[in-house]
């Protein structure tokens, strides 16, 4: 098993978890609140429409309005759930809901954490400690893409990898998750009440690029509204991650990569700078 989930690291990025013990009917409801949510008047969203990064929560539509050329069609709910949980006291329900769904998706990720510290012949609660867990970063992030009358013009979320370490996803009976494999965009077509989780960016850099966090983007379609949920875990804001000594020296490697707290790493994929180069190129050390 633990083998399994290095290979599936390191081969694809990507893989789904079944038989986790979180209900299916969980993930329904989660989904569900935030389908309520984003059908709200305008009107009633508009309080939630801030402007900074680590707002605790906030709404809007698109990545990043100000820099986009491409037809971007979603619209967001950016909840940070952990180490402070914050909720909403509308859609009826969404609070209670979100609160169960991210202690239980919580749980999740840190077993899968265990588990690739595992994979890298670490002890179980390497990474978790490492990164002080305890005091990690968690955001629910909701993405609405309602039906396109023409998809192939407009694209949901643009090719991005997610900055965090690891990031568990699940979405309503629509796909259009799509991953980069071998340079061919692929299809992810998960099982109903899966986890679709991924590396993310602080994991290549702690794994100094063994596992590596893979490009992928949502499309959109002309049948029905998809709605996905993305839940990044991250380290503790103040928490820089650097290549995991203990590897390097195993592996005979120099580090790639110098140290940035995940805070700064967020603002920097949020910035232009991450538009011109990749944000993990900023943090390469030049001479490797
Ligand atoms: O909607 C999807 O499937 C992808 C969402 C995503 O990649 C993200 O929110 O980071
Ligand atoms: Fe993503």
């Amino acid at each position: 098993m633990i083998q399994k989930l290095g290979k599936a690291c390191q081969e694809w990025g990507f893989f789904q978890v079944i038989n986790h013990g979180v209900p299916e009917s969980l993930m329904k409801q989660m989904i569900d609140a935030c389908q309520r949510f984003f059908e709200l008047p305008e009107e009633e969203k508009k309080e939630f429409h801030t402007k900074n990064l680590l707002d605790p929560i906030k709404c809007g539509t698109s990545f990043n309005v100000a820099i986009d050329k491409v037809r971007l069609w979603r619209d967001y709910l950016k909840v940070i759930a952990h180490p402070k949980f914050n909720s909403l006291y509308k859609p009826a329900g969404y609070s209670e809901v979100s609160l169960e769904f991210s202690k239980r998706t919580r749980a999740v990720a840190t077993e899968i954490l265990n588990g690739i510290s595992e994979s890298l012949g670490l002890e179980a609660d390497y990474i978790t400690k490492a990164m002080n867990w305890d005091r990690g970063c968690q955001i629910l992030a909701a993405n609405y893409y309602p039906a396109c009358p023409q998809p192939d013009l407009a694209i949901g979320i643009p090719p991005h990898t997610d900055h965090g370490l690891v990031t568990l996803l699940i979405q309503n009976d629509m796909c259009g998750l799509e991953v980069k494999h071998n340079d061919q965009w692929v299809l992810v077509n998960a099982a109903p009440g899966a986890f679709i989780v991924n590396v993310g960016d602080q994991m290549q850099i702690l794994t100094n690029d063994k596992y590596k966090s893979i490009w992928h983007r949502a499309t959109v379609n002309n049948t029905a509204t998809r709605i996905s949920i993305a839940v990044p875990h991250g380290p503790a804001l103040d928490t820089p991650a650097v290549p995991i000594p203990e590897l390097l020296e195993k592996e005979g490697e120099k580090a790639k990569y110098i140290g940035m707290t995940y805070e700064k790493f967020m603002e920097l994929q949020a910035s232009p700078a991450a538009y011109m180069m990749p944000c993990l190129d900023h943090l390469r050390v030049k001479d490797n």
